[in-house]
């Protein structure tokens, strides 16, 4: 009645995928790579032992697959409407065979006739008050529903193991990874029980007793000790499950993903085919590398990654973009630090007035930047590669210079130095749109970035910024900016990242795309800089980025205005980016692959029928 012990069949699966578990003073456990790993390359996939969608919208995806109505390229057109548990009615399945799956894994146990209380149709739901009250009762809820679905995946793997004796320990290596190698992975994760705060030990305590009382968990061996186990792991191991646009859906529990530890500076990214976690790795891996991945959005401060990892996974981080002895440490000096929750309180308790360090003010001064002083013909004229302006040095650098003066540095000039097969020959020839099924993935995209019209590197600006190494790009790009007197809005700062990343999603809601591709501009120079080249979060702001600055031609267009051809380039450029980055992240399946198809399928079109 015991958890497996033994991680034979975890490490002859991990072993399948060139990996192997070693042993870490500070970290534990620590999964390597066996054999080098390109980037773009699975790592290994990891099987949910648990699920649970978040209460407030389970109607938009199905509870079992977690798949969105029309998110695969063959189910895009599908309007079939996802279907309700007739009993429940809050729980929501795309087909027969989904709702099947689920009734046999957990649904059977959980689902109630529906109540006045626990209906959840979402039509039925008109009033604010219902979804708030949804959202409420998600954080209350979802420990217990977890420790349910899990320990009845729990129970009935070790009934197996009675009927059937101990699991024999087949020979052959297992690329499958069976219930086997799930729970020897599960068995063998920290629960940190010795550092949770008391009050979360007795939330533990709480929820493992309700869960220990359901009717059908009553009778298992599983005793509330392991249960309360079961919960502390959940606390530092468990994944949200987001789509594709990185929304989150629900959590889950992936054991073999759990295995893997963090970095501010990843080499591996977590991405989800419906409810299959898969690994990525998003740069190429030498044998021996640790693989890492992040567990909280390295788009923050150093303090508010350094506080979450601390406090949730309970580990002090010690990795490159943590220390200040290298280029990639460099980086949270130059964002500073965010808007504490304290100033956040102050600021609506208070009211703004007129102070403008506060975020609202910023974002005002900001948009009026955007709308009225970025001229963008005349600054892409002006700082481009090959004219040698730069910045007077003697004046703050704002919002648009910084934009203009280190775009150049970052795109495309980091992204060669990160990948050496992209090449910017600084040919003028058209790019030819090849799509032929049988031309290998990569092969296809890299002849079309070789066709950039920007001009050769020695030609290009700034000089500091010659050598072939990603550091000294990015060391090159943070030098310069520093020695600029300091604006009133500071443009690396992360409160200025994060005023802009909502304003550029704002403008994009309200079709001003104008501002929208400035703002897009701007969030690149940043994501450039705080996140590795081939991040799932570059590749989706590149689409955006490139739909914006698309838009904003036809935009221009209709309204009477001539089509410029640094416009045109800025397109190309980030199509062809995204393609690049989706293809090694989301991959060829998804549905942001089809949408950089065809963009990159009209943008030629209309090029095309200009000539
Ligand atoms: C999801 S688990 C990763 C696997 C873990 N090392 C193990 O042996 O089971 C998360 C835990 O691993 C440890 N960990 C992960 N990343 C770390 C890092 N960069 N430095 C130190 N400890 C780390 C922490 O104890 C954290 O709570």
């Amino acid at each position: 009645m015991t958890a497996p012990t033994t991680i034979a069949s975890l490490e002859k699966y991990l072993a399948s995928y060139h990996l192997a578990l070693v042993q870490d003073k500070d970290k534990g456990k620590s999964v390597v790579a066996t054999a080098p790993l390109e980037r773009g390359a699975i790592v290994t996939t990891s099987q949910p032992l648990g699920t649970v969608p978040l209460k407030a919208n389970r109607h938009e995806f199905c509870n079992y697959c977690f798949r969105k109505l029309g998110s695969t390229a063959t189910t895009y057109n599908q309007t079939t409407p996802l279907q309700r548990c007739s009993r429940c009615k809050s729980a929501y399945f795309c087909d027969m065979a989904c709702f099947k799956n689920a009734w046999l894994s957990y649904h059977q146990f959980v689902c109630q006739p529906a109540t006045p209380n626990n209906h959840h149709h979402h039509d039925d739901d008109e009033s604010n008050n219902k979804i708030n009250d949804d959202e409420e009762e998600d954080d209350s809820t979802l420990d217990l529903e977890m420790t349910e679905r899990v320990a009845l995946n729990v129970s009935r793997f070790m009934k197996r193991q009675q009927v059937n004796g101990e699991q024999q320990q087949g020979m052959e290596p297992n690329d499958e990874e069976t219930v086997q190698v799930t729970m020897e992975a599960f068995a063998s994760l920290m629960d940190h029980l010795d550092n949770h705060p008391h009050y979360l030990l007795d939330h533990y305590a709480s929820v493992a007793k309700t869960a220990k009382e359901k009717s059908y968990l009553v009778d298992t061996p599983l005793q509330e000790k392991q249960l309360i186990q079961f919960l502390g792991r959940f606390k530092c191991n468990n994944f949200a499950i987001y789509d594709e646009q990185l929304f989150t859906m629900g959590e889950g529990t992936y054991p073999v993903a759990s295995l893997f530890n963090h970095s501010c500076r990843p080499n591996a990214a977590v991405l989800f085919d419906g409810a299959l976690l898969v690994i990525k790795a998003i740069d190429n891996i030498q044998p021996d590398e640790e693989i890492t991945i992040a567990y909280v959005d390295i788009a923050h401060s150093r303090t508010a990654r350094q506080k979450t990892l601390r406090d949730k996974y309970f580990f002090q981080c010690t990795c490159e973009r943590c220390r200040d002895d290298n280029v990639i440490g460099r980086i949270d000096g130059m964002l500073g630090e965010e808007e504490s929750d304290w100033d956040r309180a102050e600021r609506l308790l208070n009211g703004h007035h007129g102070d403008p360090t506060k975020q609202d003010d910023i974002s005002k001064h900001i948009m009026q930047l955007v709308e009225e002083e970025w001229d963008l013909p005349v600054m892409t004229k002006t700082y481009n590669r090959t004219n040698g302006t730069i910045p007077d040095r003697s004046k703050p650098l704002s919002l648009q210079y910084y934009v203009h003066f280190l775009l150049p540095f970052l795109t495309p000039y980091l992204w060669s130095a990160s990948n050496p097969a992209i090449q910017f020959v600084g040919t003028r020839s058209p790019t030819h749109h090849s799509n032929s099924a049988n031309s290998s993935a990569t092969g296809t995209i890299l002849k079309q970035l070789t066709a950039f019209d920007d001009p050769p590197r020695h030609a290009a600006l700034p000089d500091s910024a010659a050598s072939d190494s990603y550091h000294d790009i990015l060391g090159a790009a943070i030098d310069q900016v520093s020695t600029y007197p300091p604006a009133e809005i500071i443009p690396f700062r992360i409160t200025t990242l994060s005023a802009c990343t909502k304003l550029f999603v704002d403008t994009m809601m309200e079709g001003n795309w104008r501002a929208a591709t400035k703002l897009g501009m701007y969030v690149l120079v940043q994501y450039s800089i705080i996140y590795p080249p081939y991040h799932p979060m570059l590749a989706q702001h590149l689409l955006l980025l490139a739909k914006s600055a698309w838009n904003s031609i036809i935009q221009n267009e209709i309204q009477g205005g001539k089509l410029e051809t640094f416009q045109e380039r800025g397109v190309r450029r980030w199509i062809l980016l995204a393609k690049e980055a989706i293809l090694y992240t989301f991959g060829k399946q998804s549905t942001m692959w089809r949408e950089v198809l065809e963009l990159e399928w009209i943008f030629i079109r209309e090029q095309n029928l200009k000539k």
